[in-house]
């Protein structure tokens, strides 16, 4: 029998998701911060019941579409506005923004509570790069991995794979390689679904997660990907070029919206933290020299 994820493994993954946690808490509350020193600078109150309606209402929409309970979703809210509050405190007391505006005097918190994007980006520089994520997807069991791949691409292709966009990739197979996971999977369209494949791909398209996520996001299209040789593809041209078309035009809005916001959001953070960690090596070589 295939071994199911074990213990361990799933507890590395959840020790993953709750730094990950950590850091957007932290985030949140630098930015917070600052948008609390804006306020007392434009002379308007600090607690705004207004838009902490419109934050409940934001997370519960996107709560249901995630399945998120509306009881944790509530719960979660309240705590990370009241962290909010805490950040903010300060520019709350001084309660005079009104005061001050026009005075030129700017209270001490400008420069105490200032945010600048380098906090932020050394945040981000502690969201686990791809790589260190792949020895734990590596431990989930072949067929799961496929599994999972096959439901995603079902999902995301649905609407095409109805019409005649993607009768080419009858009986083709086309390799998917993710380069800084170590993974790659070869995939087959067979009757109406696509199905990964033990057979040799003969066409393969190659790139980084954060890189085939921003492609499967439509942050960056296809064209400028390939162009910068971002993502690579290899073996029988004439299959990679129309696979490469296809990219090109795929309907994003047959994508469902739930998926679509996920993946956007997946992509930016991934983006993001790429740059930090870039930012941070680019820090680390400049101190050194
Ligand atoms: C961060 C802000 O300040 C406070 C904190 C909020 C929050 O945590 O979302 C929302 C409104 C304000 O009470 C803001 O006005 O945006």
């Amino acid at each position: 029998m295939v071994p199911i994820a074990t213990l361990g493994g799933v507890r590395r993954g959840i020790d993953v998701v709750d730094d990950a946690l950590l850091v957007l808490v932290a985030a949140r509350a630098r930015l917070a911060a600052t948008a609390g020193r804006l306020k007392c600078q434009r002379g308007v109150p600090v607690r705004d019941a207004q838009r902490e309606g419109a934050v409940h209402s934001r997370g519960q929409r996107l709560a249901a579409r995630l399945g998120v309970p509306r009881e944790t979703t509530r719960a979660l809210m309240d705590l990370v506005i009241r962290d909010a509050h805490r950040a903010q405190r300060g520019w709350d007391d001084l309660g005079q923004g009104d005061v001050l505006a026009g005075t030129g005097i700017v209270p001490a918190m400008t420069t105490s509570a200032h945010v600048s994007f380098r906090p932020a980006a050394r945040l981000l520089a502690l969201v686990p790069p791809p790589s260190r994520l792949a020895p734990l997807l590596r431990r989930l069991p072949q067929r799961t991995r496929a599994r999972l791949l096959e439901r995603a691409m079902g999902r995301v292709l649905a609407v095409p794979m109805a019409g005649p966009d993607l009768d080419f990739m009858r009986d083709r197979r086309l390799g998917v390689e993710v380069t800084d996971l170590g993974l790659s999977w070869v995939v087959q369209r067979q009757g109406d679904v696509l199905r990964v494949t033990t057979d040799l791909a003969e066409a393969t398209v190659r790139g980084t997660a954060t890189d085939l996520l921003l492609l499967a996001s439509r942050l960056e299209d296809a064209d400028t990907l390939f162009f910068q040789r971002r993502l690579v593809l290899t073996g029988d041209v004439e299959l990679g070029l129309t696979v490469r078309n296809l990219l090109e035009r795929l309907p994003w809005e047959s994508v469902p919206l739930g998926l679509r916001i996920g993946l956007n959001r997946g992509a930016r953070l991934a983006r993001a933290a790429r740059a930090a960690h870039r930012g941070a090596t680019a820090d680390m070589t400049s101190d050194r020299g």
